[in-house]
């Protein structure tokens, strides 16, 4: 039986009412579907009730990236400048979702809006524009440039922790890697392991120290090129085997089975 994965999903409107809309990439479930091996399911943005109900049927899960962003509130920082996009649904579902899983032992792979929400949800901090911080790069979209290359473009290289699993992965102790961000990374929750930089010091993986199961956070988007690039698909892969572990597991069986088995 391939794993069941959990992709969160953005609180969107659109539609001819443009109402609400429960929604994720079509390149979360075309990853799971491929190199992760698993069976892609949706989680609704529906608040902090979800984790308890959906955790013990997933076997691993993914958070996907947005252009929302992390409401401040959740880690003391100021509000967001005006039009800043946020989805405090998702946020509500999500954080939970995390510390929960994190705990369980669900393996997690959490990437670009994704990790912020990682580092957030383990009591650290973001930086809501770095590319205005001295010294600091611009990691967001470029607006010149087509959405494909964007996507699958390399905007800047990775420096990868020597003794980190990203960097058995890769091979190498640097890799290029694509830049879709605006956030960052400003103080590491005290539970995560840096194990990935940009050249201006952004923190761009890391993950859960002593967490039970497979816990990583990429600020990158390793799902827009897994087809051409054995890097990111060897992230997915290896998120994969740690789902399939996990479905594998010895579980307890309710008590309702075990009574009707004996
Ligand atoms: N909004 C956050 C996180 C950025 C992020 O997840 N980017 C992916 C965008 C994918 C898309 O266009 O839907 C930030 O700006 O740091």
């Amino acid at each position: 039986m391939r794993p069941i994965i959990g992709i969160s999903c953005c609180v969107k409107a659109f539609g001819i009412f443009n109402t609400p809309n429960h929604a994720a990439s079509d390149s979360y479930v075309r990853v799971v579907l491929g190199p992760v091996g698993g069976v892609p399911v949706l989680l609704p943005a529906a608040g902090e009730s979800l984790a308890p109900q959906i955790l013990p049927r997933l076997d691993g899960l993914i958070l996907t990236g947005s252009r929302s962003n992390v409401w401040p509130g959740h880690y003391d920082g100021p509000d967001h400048a005006e039009g800043t996009p946020e989805d405090q649904q998702r946020d509500a579902t999500t954080l939970p979702l995390i510390r929960a899983a994190i705990a369980e032992g669900v393996p997690l792979l959490a990437i670009c809006r994704g990790m912020q929400e990682l580092n957030v949800a383990l009591g650290g901090s973001l930086d809501q524009r770095i590319q205005d911080l001295p010294g600091r790069m611009d990691h967001s979209t470029p607006s010149d440039q087509p959405i494909p290359l964007v996507r699958t473009g390399k905007a800047h290289a990775v420096r990868l922790a020597p003794e980190g699993l990203l960097h058995e992965l890769a091979g190498a102790t640097e890799m290029p890697v694509n830049s879709l961000h605006n956030q960052g990374v400003q103080r590491l929750a005290p539970r995560l392991e840096a194990m990935g930089w940009a050249p201006d010091g952004t923190v761009e993986a890391v993950r859960v120290r002593q967490a039970p199961g497979f816990a990583w956070g990429v600020q990158w988007h390793p799902e827009y090129d897994w087809e051409k690039d054995a890097f990111s698909r060897r992230i997915f892969e290896a998120f994969g085997e740690a789902c399939a572990a996990h479905a594998a597991r010895p579980q307890l069986r309710p008590a309702a089975l075990r009574e009707a088995a004996e």
